[in-house]
């Protein structure tokens, strides 16, 4: 039997390491800005405070006994890691579960009146309608009448690069980081292309079904619906299943609302993208395209612990295609792996064809030559991983 490999699960614990930095500074800097978004009353103001409280100094605390998830939180790990230091449990578990709790502290999952309102969407609609995206939407234009496969790489790229456009990782990173690349140093590029092997995937008799694990919102998800419009109306693919997180997460997280704003946006907007829109707007009525919001999308595990419908959604895939970082340490294990791990060894029990769009922004990373790695720690001191501008597409299953 080939030997599956392993590696040391990320903590939060270590004063100085990244993960600890997330803990320590971005999730108060989240809980800022949540509570800077909306005219939020005194409980909800009390329990940000409770949260920032228990998030930086206290323990993990249970979930109320009527939560409508407790028992689902339980097996994922609340039973066991409740009372302890959120710093000494699997960080992408710490992360998380901060999430879970900062919508309950501003009433999301109710009874009441907050219950649904996104405590992300102020900035998610900004970033939707920021001049920036209007820009890149015209670029689409240019494409009209650009040979399939160069329009194709054109929206894989655009659906590769937005994930760049994260807003929790601006609220740490510098703005040179978040943006376009230091610049003159790290020119934004891709250390591993399998691009090739991707488009191999889909058969030529345009009868596959493509699953993509949609990531951020606003300026990420609209280049990857572009990608599935494009790929539907050029007869690449009959299907596709885009999967969304139940609820908001992450910061900017997509979910079915993000979709909603996002294919609205799409068909007002002038020029060739209002076809885009349209064509996503029929897909979805005649159930070319569907939108799922598992609840283990929102889930503090790797995919390799997934449950069996969502298996099985995966496995009646074609090719399933994982959006961003998060569903990058998700699909690997978020491990200490060495860089050179091979990709295919790491995501080899996934049920089926599977692909990783994802610009580096933790240390998580496999699949890469012993060269390149050598190479971007000689000149980039470890920058390289968590800076946003180095990119991965990866591909396994094939
Ligand atoms: O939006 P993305 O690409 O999933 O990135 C979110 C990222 O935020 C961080 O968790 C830090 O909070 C990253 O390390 C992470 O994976």
């Amino acid at each position: 039997m080939p030997e599956i490999p392993t590696a040391p699960v990320l903590l939060g614990g270590e004063p100085g390491s990244f993960p600890h930095g997330v803990l320590a500074e971005r999730h108060p800097a989240i809980i800022r800005q949540v509570r800077e978004a909306f005219p939020y009353g005194p409980e909800q103001h009390r329990a940000l405070d409770a949260l920032l409280e228990s998030c930086t100094a206290g323990v993990i605390e249970p979930l109320p006994a009527d939560a409508h998830d407790r028992d689902r939180w339980q097996a994922w790990g609340l039973a066991a890691y409740e009372g302890r230091s959120w710093f000494d449990v699997p960080w992408l578990w710490s992360e998380s579960y901060f999430y879970r709790l900062l919508l309950d502290a501003v009433g999301y999952f109710g009874p009441g009146p907050w219950q649904g309102i996104d405590p992300f969407r102020p900035a998610k609609l900004a970033e939707l309608d920021a001049p920036d995206t209007d820009e890149e939407l015209a670029a689409l234009d240019d494409l009209e009448g650009a040979a399939d496969a160069e329009r194709s790489t054109a929206l894989l790229h655009g659906s590769l690069w937005g994930n760049r456009a994260d807003l929790g990782f601006r609220l740490s990173a510098s703005s040179a980081d978040a943006g376009a690349g230091r610049a003159g140093q790290d020119a934004p590029r891709v250390i591993a292309d399998d691009s090739d092997t991707l488009w191999s995937l889909l058969p030529p008799s345009g009868t596959g079904t493509l699953c993509l694990v949609a990531d951020n919102a606003g300026r990420e998800l609209v280049p990857d619906l572009l990608l599935v419009a494009d790929l539907l109306a050029h007869g690449r693919v009959e299907n596709a299943v885009l999967h969304v997180k139940p609820y908001p997460y992450y910061v900017s997280d997509a979910t079915t609302a993000d979709v909603v704003d996002a294919v609205r946006r799409l068909t007002a907007a002038p020029g060739a993208v209002r076809g885009y829109g349209r064509r996503l707007w029929s897909a979805m009525a005649d159930g070319r395209l569907t939108v799922r919001a598992h609840p283990f999308s929102c889930s503090p595990l790797p995919y390799a612990e997934m449950p069996g419908d969502l298996r099985e959604d995966f496995a009646a895939g074609t090719l399933t295609v994982l959006k961003g970082d998060l569903n990058y340490r998700r699909l690997v294990g978020d491990r200490r792996w060495p860089p050179t791990t091979p990709f295919g060894d790491v995501t080899g029990y996934f049920p089926g064809p599977v692909a990783a769009l994802r610009t580096l922004k933790s240390e998580v990373v496999t699949g890469l030559d012993a060269r390149t790695e050598a190479a971007l720690d000689a000149t980039e001191d470890g920058h390289w991983r968590t800076s946003g501008t180095h990119a991965v597409i990866q591909v396994s299953g094939a």
